[in-house]
């Protein structure tokens, strides 16, 4: 929020007591879901395609179900953490923290990856091996004392920590290792040092807790200049799949428990957009589908970009009113479409059958 901005909640607090008037809705929001539609009604890049859309609603919902995926699926998954206590809060934090830029450009026997438990490891899966096996090995790597002491936690015990069996490091260690500072600077200054009192500031609200882990966390705060548009567009990946994580991790209580988990939008990273492209659910203009099929760059923060990212967010939004729409009972949010997605384009990238690829930007946001 910028300075010059009074805080609704104080707003809606000053009205009531001084105006005696009603209390305005003081629920907080993310601004997220808005930024989306706003950028796909402005995009000439990107487009979406409803009748896709509606028939990937149905495909959707109908493996969602067969696969019986609910919040639990998160736990069933090898690497994630199974204890519902503050050590599976710190897991995650330190794993979202961290959660991004994985690609690479080499082929798949010499890109980065880690061994961890007889397996090979790589992508997002490589991240959370890596938070295990230092776990294993003693390394306290989710604990935000150990992020600050600039004797311990130096930039060779965290290139140990990713330590990849091949020559390839894993993209922007530096930038990994300026979040955990700059986060355990922050967690000493306004929490306590503990991940689990953020939580517990955000008193039940996911849309709060993405709020304030982007108000004060600049390496949360996923928003970007759009065109012309004064205020940034906020997208908030990390910011939102931590809350998610938190939330299927303990499947909706304790810790994980917020009454308007149904806030939380899409995360735009690089492989759900891909399955939407795939699906035919998103359309690209040909310059932006040639970059794409290319394997050429694209700028983090430019238009094509935020234009495929919040077009991403806003179709997965169509997607879940259409399952709604046909099946009103569903307990199915953005958040496990999202994770099915995911999930789903995980197995057609192992079984060598991508017929897209996914987008190349290289950033901390996703
Ligand atoms: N939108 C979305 N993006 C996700 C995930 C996940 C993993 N979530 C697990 C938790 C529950 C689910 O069931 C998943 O098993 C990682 N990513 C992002 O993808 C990129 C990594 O790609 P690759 O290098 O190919 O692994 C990187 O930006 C990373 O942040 C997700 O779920 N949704």
């Amino acid at each position: 929020m910028s300075d010059d901005e009074a805080d609704p909640e104080l707003l809606a607090l000053l009205r009531q007591h001084l105006l005696g008037k009603p209390t305005l809705n003081t629920e907080p929001e993310t601004r997220v879901l808005e930024d989306a539609e706003y950028v796909c009604d402005n995009s000439i890049d990107v487009a979406l395609d409803m009748r896709s859309c509606k028939n990937a609603a149905a495909t959707i919902y109908a493996k969602m179900q067969e696969k019986e995926y609910s919040p639990s699926t998160w736990s069933q998954h090898e690497l994630h953490p199974k204890a519902k206590d503050e050590s599976t809060v710190a897991f995650i934090f330190t794993m979202d923290l961290l959660n991004f830029s994985f690609w690479s450009e080499k082929p798949d026997a010499e890109r980065f990856a880690i061994s961890y438990r007889d397996k090979r490891w790589t992508g997002y899966w490589s991240l959370v091996a890596a938070l295990q096996r230092a776990l294993d090995e003693g390394i306290p790597i989710t604990d935000s004392h150990f992020w600050q002491d600039e004797e311990e936690c130096t930039l060779d015990v965290l290139r140990q920590v990713f330590k990849s069996t091949t020559d390839e490091e894993i993209p922007l260690l530096e930038e990994r290792l300026v979040c955990l500072r700059e986060a355990g600077t922050v967690l000493y200054q306004k929490y306590e040092c503990s991940p689990v009192n953020l939580i517990k500031a955000a008193k039940g609200s996911a849309a709060r807790l993405v709020n304030l882990l982007a108000d004060d966390f600049a390496c949360f705060r996923d928003e970007h200049k759009f065109e012309t548009r004064r205020k940034p567009i906020r997208i908030l990946k990390r910011a939102q799949i931590l809350v998610a994580d938190v939330w299927a991790a303990f499947e909706g209580k304790g810790y994980g428990e917020f009454r308007d988990i149904d806030k939380i939008t899409m995360f735009a990273d690089y492989r759900v957009p891909q399955i939407l492209n795939t699906m035919g659910c998103i359309a690209y203009s040909p310059p932006l589908d040639f970059t794409i099929r290319d394997k050429k760059e694209i700028r983090s923060g430019s238009s094509r970009e935020i234009q495929m990212r919040a077009c991403s967010i806003w179709c997965v939004e169509l997607i879940r009113r259409e399952i709604k729409k046909a099946h009103p009972e569903a307990e199915v949010n953005a958040i496990l479409i999202d994770f099915f997605l995911y999930d789903t384009i995980k197995e057609i990238e192992a079984a060598g059958k991508e017929s897209v690829p996914h987008h190349r930007t290289r950033s901390i946001w996703y």
